[in-house]
């Protein structure tokens, strides 16, 4: 397992102009190929959802199609969609229990995004909802096609560039979600499929415990 500390300075010692780093971790190569191929071929089974979101009034299909699975309590609003927690299929909760021996990182939830080719993204955002437990990482873990993922800097607007590849894991510390955004751009000439789970630390019952649905 090749573990790449990515941009683990706070700030580059570069005089005048300095280069600012998020803390974020790729660990390339975190699943082998059985591991990957086993994982695909669950979420091929996932009940995706492509809801509409709002914007600027106007309804529109999120780029790419969605799931989310959890613990008892752990839902989920995403651009004011209310999204009750399924419970977790069996390889991405096995995936869950590895992150958990390998990291100490105890996810209560995950969000599987399906791209189905390059026409498929995602747009600039963080992932900042108020119910993600304060000072928790998210850590992503790419299946199927590789795609290029952006960040860039609130405030400075500087960008970079990360290729992530079918099994790679990129984990994004505390606090890079207050100071970064990330995007998965448009890639016209992707054609296969691209599946990506994103584990995260919600606060239980953050929604009530009864919530209207
Ligand atoms: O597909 C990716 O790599 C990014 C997904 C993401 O940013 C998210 O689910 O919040
Ligand atoms: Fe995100």
């Amino acid at each position: 397992m090749k573990q790449q500390v990515l941009f683990n300075d706070r700030e580059a010692d570069v005089a005048h102009s300095p280069i600012i780093y998020p803390s974020m971790t790729l660990v390339e190569n975190y699943l082998n190929l059985k591991q990957i191929e086993t994982l695909i071929l669950e979420a091929q089974h996932y009940s995706f959802d492509k809801p509409n979101i709002t914007v600027y009034g106007k309804q529109y299909p999120i780029p790419r199609q969605q799931v989310w699975f959890g613990d008892e309590g752990c839902d989920y609003v995403f651009s004011s969609l209310y999204i009750k927690a399924l419970p977790w299929p069996l390889y991405a909760n096995k995936l869950r229990d590895k992150l958990q021996r390998d990291f100490g990182f105890n996810a209560n939830g995950v969000l599987v995004n399906r791209y189905n080719d390059g026409v498929d993204s995602m747009g600039w955002h963080s992932d900042d909802e108020p119910e993600i437990q304060p000072r928790s990482d998210i850590v992503s873990v790419s299946l199927g096609a590789s795609r290029d993922f952006f960040i860039r800097h609130k405030k400075t607007q500087q960008q970079h560039k990360i290729m992530l590849n079918s099994g790679d894991m990129l984990i994004m510390n505390w606090p890079m979600q207050d100071e970064w955004e990330h995007s998965l751009p448009k890639r016209k000439r992707v054609e296969a499929p691209r599946y990506n789970f994103t584990f995260r630390c919600v606060l239980p019952y953050f929604h009530g415990k009864h919530p209207r649905v």
